[in-house]
């Protein structure tokens, strides 16, 4: 994986053939950042950069340390999904009867897989087709002024198998969800934020210092705490009432009974601020 441990600075790692990888992971205090590089195709998807993207969700799940993740694109762009030219020479539909990939579930899309940790989206420039399908899988979601949203595949007669005909439905108004998931037309940020698509519109370039602000906020609460929370809205989605709170009791005593329970109350009440070891 193309990884700098623990600094400020750009993950410098350069693929075996000396070009950059498509997708660059650099981790800085907390927080995992994820950026999708190609910025010259608008970072559209490619298997490499998907590859690597699953690799660094496992290292979200899997390393204690991370307790959030930032996904970006480079060069002041999102991602374009699908890269088009490529499909000229591949076609999915021809490649999906192979058993070399599973159209319900593509963890890199956070299709039938999300994460144990938050997820933020800081997006520049388009976020068109898969890369407003990845926008769903997050969970909070900072745009630059100039950004574009669409789910666009209906007008290249493809279908958006990244899971929108499903889950944005499920997350903003039907009627614009349909409109934008049958016309295929792209929306200004503004739009996107008044249809709660996106929670945060910032000036332009500067997406990802609003995303790390929100981060550094999260990292700092008690970790078992946000997982809890972050688990509870996941495992409850769709269930009834009654059926949630069964759920949501087992984690939520669970967080009571952590060392990190006894931290908060702790420091409020000797004015100090809480640092919480995740046990
Ligand atoms: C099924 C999912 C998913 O649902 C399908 C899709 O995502 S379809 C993709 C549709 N994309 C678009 O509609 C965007 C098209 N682009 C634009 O509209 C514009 O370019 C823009 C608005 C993004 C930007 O406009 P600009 O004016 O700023 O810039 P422009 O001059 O137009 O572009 C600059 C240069 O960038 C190039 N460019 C832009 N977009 C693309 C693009 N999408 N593809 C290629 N190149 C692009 C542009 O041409 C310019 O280049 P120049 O050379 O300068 O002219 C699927 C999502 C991922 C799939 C999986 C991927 C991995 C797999 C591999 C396999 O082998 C098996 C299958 C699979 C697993 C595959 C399965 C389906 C997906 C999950």
């Amino acid at each position: 994986m193309t990884t700098s441990p623990d600094t400020a600075a750009p993950a410098a790692d350069q693929s075996a053939d000396g070009t950059s990888p498509d997708c660059l992971v650099e981790k800085r205090g907390h927080v995992l950042i994820v950026t999708m590089n190609r910025p010259k195709a608008r970072n559209a998807l490619s298997a490499e950069m998907m590859r690597i993207m699953v690799e660094a969700w496992d290292q979200v799940d899997s390393d204690p340390d991370i307790r959030v993740a930032i996904l970006t694109g480079a060069g002041g762009a999102f991602c374009a999904g699908m890269d088009l030219k490529a499909m000229n020479k591949n076609s999915p539909g021809d490649t999906a009867d192979q058993g070399t990939w599973n159209p319900a579930s593509l963890p890199a899309l956070l299709k039938g897989r999300r994460l144990t940790k938050p997820l933020i989206a800081a997006v520049e420039g388009p976020a068109i087709a898969g890369g407003t399908e990845i926008l769903q899988g997050t969970d909070i979601r900072v745009a630059g002024e100039s950004a574009r949203f669409g789910v666009a595949e209906a007008r290249w007669g493809l279908f958006p198998l990244g899971g929108s005909a499903v889950r944005l439905p499920r997350q903003i108004p039907y009627t614009i969800a349909a409109d934008l998931l049958l016309t295929g037309r792209h929306i200004t940020a503004a739009e996107a934020k008044e249809y709660g698509l996106i929670g945060y519109l910032v000036p332009d370039g500067s997406a990802l210092d609003k995303a790390l602000e929100i981060a550094d906020t999260i990292a700092a609460n008690g970790p078992l705490a946000v997982q809890a929370i972050l688990k509870t809205i996941r495992d409850t989605e769709g269930l009834h009432e009654l059926d949630a709170f069964e759920i949501e009791s087992k984690l939520g005593i669970a967080v009571f009974k952590s060392k990190d329970a006894k931290i908060g109350p702790k420091a409020f009440a000797e004015k100090q601020k809480p640092v919480f070891t995740g046990e």
